[in-house]
């Protein structure tokens, strides 16, 4: 495949590159910066870069690549072999996390802390015949409406793979602002492997709270900046493939406002989100980074194009693996609040890791 040289290529050549697919589109983009992508400084701002592709890890400042070049490609249409027989679970891990989980649940119960996003790793080893842009096909035929994603950049040392259905901040051609509150995580197949409608899904009270800490997150960030003209819709249960969630959109008409800098405003002020830390939002930082034995890196940061066709579209980096040689870190987390049970929320992440599992594990 044409693009499948463009990629190996620009590996070989040093170039830190992006390939990805938006949702619901059937075209895809590869750009490549040939001097290796930029460190961006403290004080950057969205509205300076130029057009090309922009990622950031869950704490630090964000790696932007220059489109020196940028290409358009179509996705195959993959078939995914069924079907899916998931790895063992590994006891230890899980002993692990559902410590963390416990621990998280006393604090919230002692605040000030009343939500904090627990995260862990899976490690995987990957067929001996794994392709990037073969991988990338799959995730696309398999998520429609997710946003999914190859990024190599040098300094990383290795491939990140996403299949995200979170946007963060988005920006169309016509000046449509657009950020969303999703949390609430249910399995979207039955337990005979058919889909359930969204329809059919029933939410907890511990769910619904979960999700309306982002929603308040996000309102509170438009308080900040005194914006009140947005439209609200939802909640509503999304299916992304092989899960459920509960999700609210955010919407603003920044030409009818003349408030064309909303989304730089908006992604210093959101991210990271409830969604992926807590509230409030230091304790959060504070206690995933007293409890977590691993460095979450770029998982739960955020990536994307960025003013490119006068458009930007950054999602939150979930449904992600690390990939070295043919070695694979897969990353899911998941909200606690006080309500949490330790065994449901490892059940959550396993369910997490096997989005990208199922697709690039056969
Ligand atoms: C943290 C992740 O997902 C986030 C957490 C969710 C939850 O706690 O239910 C749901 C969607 C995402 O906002 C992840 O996929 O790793």
């Amino acid at each position: 495949m044409k693009d499948g040289f463009a990629w190996e290529e620009g590996i070989a050549k040093g170039a830190a590159m992006a390939a990805w697919r938006l949702p619901h589109c059937a075209e895809a983009f590869l750009v490549q910066d040939f001097s290796g992508g930029t460190r961006l400084q403290e004080g950057w701002n969205l509205d300076e870069l130029s057009s090309g592709f922009l990622a950031a890890p869950f704490i630090g400042l964000p790696y932007f690549l220059r489109a020196d070049s940028l290409s358009s490609f179509t996705l195959q249409a993959r078939e995914l072999p069924t079907p899916y027989v998931a790895p063992p679970e590994n006891q230890s891990k899980k002993t692990e996390f559902m410590g963390w989980v416990a621990e998280a649940i006393q604090a919230i119960k002692k605040g000030p802390l009343q939500k904090v996003v627990l995260s862990r790793t899976d490690e995987q080893e990957l067929p001996a015949s794994f392709d990037v842009m073969t991988a990338l096909e799959e995730l696309g035929a398999a998520y429609p409406t997710a946003f999914v994603c190859a990024l190599s950049i040098p300094a990383l040392g290795g491939v990140w793979m996403c299949a995200t259905p979170e946007i963060l901040v988005e920006q169309n051609a016509e000046g449509i602002f657009r950020t969303i509150s999703l949390a609430g995580t249910q399995s979207g197949v039955d337990a005979d492997g058919f889909a359930i409608a969204p329809s059919q899904a029933r939410w907890s009270t511990k769910e619904i709270e979960e999700q309306a800490f982002v929603s308040r997150y996000i309102i509170d960030c438009f308080k900040m900046i005194r914006l009140r003209e947005y439209i609200e819709i939802g909640p509503k249960t999304i299916s992304t493939g092989n899960l459920l969630h509960l999700k609210t959109e955010y919407i603003v008409d920044t030409k009818a406002m003349d408030f064309p800098q909303l989304p730089g405003l908006m992604l210093g002020l959101l991210h990271p989100t409830s969604a992926v830390c807590g509230t409030p939002k230091q304790e959060a930082v504070d206690f995933i980074s007293a409890t977590e034995s691993h460095d979450r890196s770029m998982y739960s940061g955020y990536l994307g194009p960025v003013n490119l066709g006068k458009a930007t579209h950054l999602f939150v980096n979930l449904r992600t693996v690390e990939i070295k040689e043919n070695h694979a870190v897969f990353y899911a987390g998941c909200g606690i609040t006080e309500d949490s049970n330790p065994a449901k929320e490892w059940q959550e992440t396993q369910m997490k890791c096997q989005t990208l599992q199922r697709v690039l594990m056969q």
